[in-house]
């Protein structure tokens, strides 16, 4: 059984200190910026790699200091994820944030880590995040190429009628909730 609970953080509202400017740094920066674009990211790296100043130079509440991480970096962050090349300063920097409660991901490694980086769907306002419990990020890759083709493009008009829908709807909760499952019915009943 897969025990991890998948939650959607709104990463405009928090502040996520990301350690490590490199290749994986950078597929992380990636990751978050193609969710949020405007997710408030402190990058933190000894040397941070061309590819990854470029990324930031589009995402103005990206900020990034070139030099060796320090603990006063965590101050005022709620969220880290780590992505150096240093197992030790992983290890290091992870009973840090422990002592402070900050959620941390350190790439690559899931003992250490207090949450994972799903694989993520995305059409329009519509987002599926995958997990298979860190058994194979390789097919959680595939499973998203083979969702993001066989979802219709038009989800987002669906979305937007319904949306229309559902704001028309007076009354109370529970004839909403009926209006809205005798609508949607037909989704699942071909
Ligand atoms: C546990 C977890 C923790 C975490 O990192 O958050 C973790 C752990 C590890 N990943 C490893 C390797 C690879 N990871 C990827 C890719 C992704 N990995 C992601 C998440 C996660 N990876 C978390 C679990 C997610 C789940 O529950 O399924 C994705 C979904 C999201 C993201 O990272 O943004 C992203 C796909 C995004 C997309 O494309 O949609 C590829 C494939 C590729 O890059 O093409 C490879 C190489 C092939 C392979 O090994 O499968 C290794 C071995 C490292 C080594 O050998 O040194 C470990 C360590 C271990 O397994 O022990
Ligand atoms: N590149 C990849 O796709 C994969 C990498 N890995 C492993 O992941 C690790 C990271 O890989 P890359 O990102 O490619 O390495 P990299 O060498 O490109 O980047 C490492 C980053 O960590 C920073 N760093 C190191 N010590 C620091 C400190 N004390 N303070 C602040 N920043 C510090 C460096 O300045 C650099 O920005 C490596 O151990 C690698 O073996 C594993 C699988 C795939």
């Amino acid at each position: 059984m897969n025990t991890l609970f998948p939650i959607f953080v709104k990463l405009e509202q928090l502040n996520l200190l990301l350690v490590g400017g490199g290749n994986v740094g950078l597929e992380k920066l990636s990751a978050l910026l193609r969710n949020a674009p405007k997710a408030r990211v402190t990058l933190v790296a000894e040397k941070i790699s061309e590819e990854v100043r470029a990324l930031a130079g589009q995402h103005a509440t990206v900020e990034l200091l070139e030099r060796k991480y320090q603990v006063e970096d965590l101050e005022n962050k709620q969220l880290v994820i780590l992505a150096t090349d240093d197992p030790e300063l992983h290890k290091a920097i992870k009973k840090q944030t422990e002592a402070k409660g900050i959620l941390t991901n350190v790439a690559d490694t899931p003992d250490l880590c207090d949450f994972y980086l799903g694989s993520i769907v995305q059409k329009g306002d519509l987002k599926i995040a995958i997990s298979t419990n860190g058994k194979s990020p390789t097919l959680a890759k595939r499973l998203r190429e083979l969702l993001t083709e066989i979802i219709p493009e038009n989800v987002q008009d669906l979305l937007d009628n319904l949306q229309e829908f559902r704001n028309t709807l007076k009354g109370d909760f529970q004839k909403k909730v009926e209006a809205l499952n005798n609508l949607t019915k037909e989704f699942i009943n071909r």
